[in-house]
């Protein structure tokens, strides 16, 4: 299936050429597929899967026993959060990280102490953390900085999270209901450095990002086409814009994307691109995925690399933690508005919300 997503063999090419197809990728779409990438086996993440079906097959009263903390680890209820401006995501998260030698998170079942579910989910950590390093490295010499310049601001196991996403069906007449209010993920960045995003073999579609059309291959055709330039970045203002699916990574593989961090980082090199995810048009099944998200260390302050191992010091600084809490203070106030809207909506019994944007 044509893509404006490019696929990067890790096993393939010198890292120079990886390097600069990274380069490329995250310059125009943002986005790409690794194949091959040496350490996540397609049967780690098979397994990773059953068992994240397993935790969100418990009683509710069960998950919601471990909310999630301030920074998200834990549990997510479905309505809780809203990643986009406009609707509430109608699916349940449960995000497990921030482990230290001075803090352990509580976890339902599958994942008690010394069970083996423990055991593989931290052993797929490790595997994510390991693929990350090395692409934080290639991200730097594509940039002409020394390889370790992102890498070494990551300490993995602080604020970098796996996050287990359940989006669950509906029925027709819930559908129905939620259409104008809620979506399963809405439109938005990520936040941190990077994000790998996996998916099973025969994954639900859904996912779509957010592209000027000429950055697609030709003939290929969008979903929905905008003239709206809403969310244009600087100098396309006047390109026309379209949503596009993305694919289902094949078995082993999984898309890597880049967050708001990192394009601040890269002075604006590597782009945090638009994505959302959509209910079915039809049937109505169940989808899940498992993202990655990679984080800098909170005390990291981040400001443009211009290569040669230099970063402007002209630009204000701002700290990782600093980034992180300012989104996430957004995206909590955003949804307390979201959900008295719905709420004032059910009581009048309104069809059309309007919109908020935090
Ligand atoms: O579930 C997906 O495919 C995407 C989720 C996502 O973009 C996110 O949680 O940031
Ligand atoms: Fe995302």
């Amino acid at each position: 299936m044509s893509s404006p997503i490019p696929t990067i063999d890790l096993s393939a090419d010198s890292p120079t050429r990886q390097a600069e197809l990274i380069r490329q990728a995250l310059n125009t779409v943002g986005f790409f597929v690794v194949v091959n990438s040496g350490s996540l086996k397609a049967g780690e993440v098979d397994e990773m899967f059953k068992d994240m079906k397993d935790l969100f097959s418990n009683p509710k009263e069960i998950k919601e026993s471990f909310p999630a903390d301030k920074i998200g680890s834990g549990y997510i209820k479905p309505l809780a959060q809203s990643l986009g401006p406009y609707r509430r995501d109608y699916r349940e998260a449960f995000q497990y990280g921030r482990q230290s030698s001075k803090w352990k998170q509580p976890l339902p079942p599958p994942f008690i102490d010394d069970s083996s579910a423990l055991i593989r989910m931290k052993s797929f950590y490790k595997a994510c953390h390991e693929t990350s390093e090395r692409l934080l490295e290639l991200f730097a010499l594509a940039l002409d900085m020394p390889f370790e310049h992102f890498r070494k601001c990551h300490s993995f196991g602080l604020n970098t999270a796996i996050s287990m996403l359940h989006y669950p069906t509906l029925s027709e007449e819930e559908r129905e209901r939620v259409r104008e209010t809620d979506i399963r993920a809405g439109e938005h960045k990520d936040w941190g450095t990077l994000t790998l995003l996996f998916q099973e073999p025969n994954g639900k579609p859904g996912l779509q990002i957010y592209l000027p059309t000429s950055y697609a291959p030709p003939g290929l055709v969008p979903i929905s086409t905008t003239n709206s330039s809403e969310y244009a970045t600087p100098g396309t203002e006047n390109e026309s814009w379209a949503w596009y699916a993305a694919p289902v990574p094949p078995p082993g593989g999984f898309l890597v994307n880049v967050g708001l961090a990192m394009e601040l980082w890269s002075g604006g090199t590597y782009k945090a691109t638009l994505h959302r995810v959509v209910f079915p048009e039809e049937e109505t099944e169940d989808r899940w995925s498992i993202a990655y998200f990679v984080q800098p260390d909170d005390e990291v302050v981040i400001q443009p690399v211009m290569g040669a191992g230099k970063v402007d010091e002209s630009v204000p600084p701002i700290t990782s933690g600093e980034l992180f809490g300012s989104k996430l203070r957004e995206s909590m106030e955003r949804t307390a508005a979201l959900a008295k809207q719905r709420q004032e909506m059910d009581r009048q019994s309104i069809p059309t919300p309007r919109a908020i944007v935090a």
